[in-house]
């Protein structure tokens, strides 16, 4: 399969954009377009394929969405890829309350690319994890939930970490290293 390398990024998340600009920095051509795409219900990959079939109703050529879900193991994997909302109405604060009558505070955030070339190509899923927990909120509150999630075998909360440090660990970051593999880049 031929694989371009200018393709279009479709999201309404410029925290998001600016992320996934800095970590392919000069390896991938990353065009945004900023169109706010359907939030769909299901499991994070059948989501993503969804959203890049809806992306690509907008675009001419290759195309990349992304999906982010952040999952509470003591409520069997929820908000996941509806924090957008949990985050909308209880703000950062709100999410350790979620988890108050529980002992287990354990999380995972979850990302999935979803890559094709083109209408009716195949569609390319690439997924990170970064496995963590929920606390009460620490550091900046630039970006929706990243006070509130501290990942395994670190003592900063997302916000409190240097964005380097982020993005090297980060769910994005790890979905990232994939799509990267697949353009041998
Ligand atoms: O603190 C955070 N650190 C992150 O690394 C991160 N990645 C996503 N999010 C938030 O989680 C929800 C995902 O929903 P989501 O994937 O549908 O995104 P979105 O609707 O904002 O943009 P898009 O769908 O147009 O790309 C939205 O509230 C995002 O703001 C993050 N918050
Ligand atoms: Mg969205």
């Amino acid at each position: 399969m031929s694989k371009s390398n200018v393709i279009k990024f479709v999201t309404g998340n410029r925290n998001k954009l600016l992320e996934v600009q800095k970590i392919l920095a000069s390896t991938l051509e990353i065009t945004p377009l900023d169109i706010d795409l359907p939030e769909y219900q299901g499991e994070p990959n059948e989501i993503a394929t969804l959203k890049c079939q809806a992306a690509l109703e907008h675009v001419d050529g290759p195309v990349l969405i992304e999906d982010t879900s952040l999952c509470f193991n003591a409520l069997g994997g929820l908000p996941g890829p509806y924090i957008k909302w949990f985050l909308k109405e209880l703000k950062p604060e709100g999410l350790p309350k979620l988890l108050a009558a529980f002992e287990d505070k354990t999380a995972y955030a979850l990302c999935n690319f979803a890559y094709s070339e083109g209408k009716g190509q195949p569609i390319q899923v690439f997924e990170g994890r970064t496995d963590g927990k929920i606390v009460e909120p620490r550091g900046p509150r630039t970006f929706g939930w990243d006070p509130c999630f501290e990942p395994l075998g670190y003592d900063q909360t997302y916000a409190e970490m240097p964005s380097d440090l982020k993005n090297s660990i980060s769910h994005r970051g790890r979905a990232l290293e994939k799509l990267r593999e697949y353009f041998n880049c």
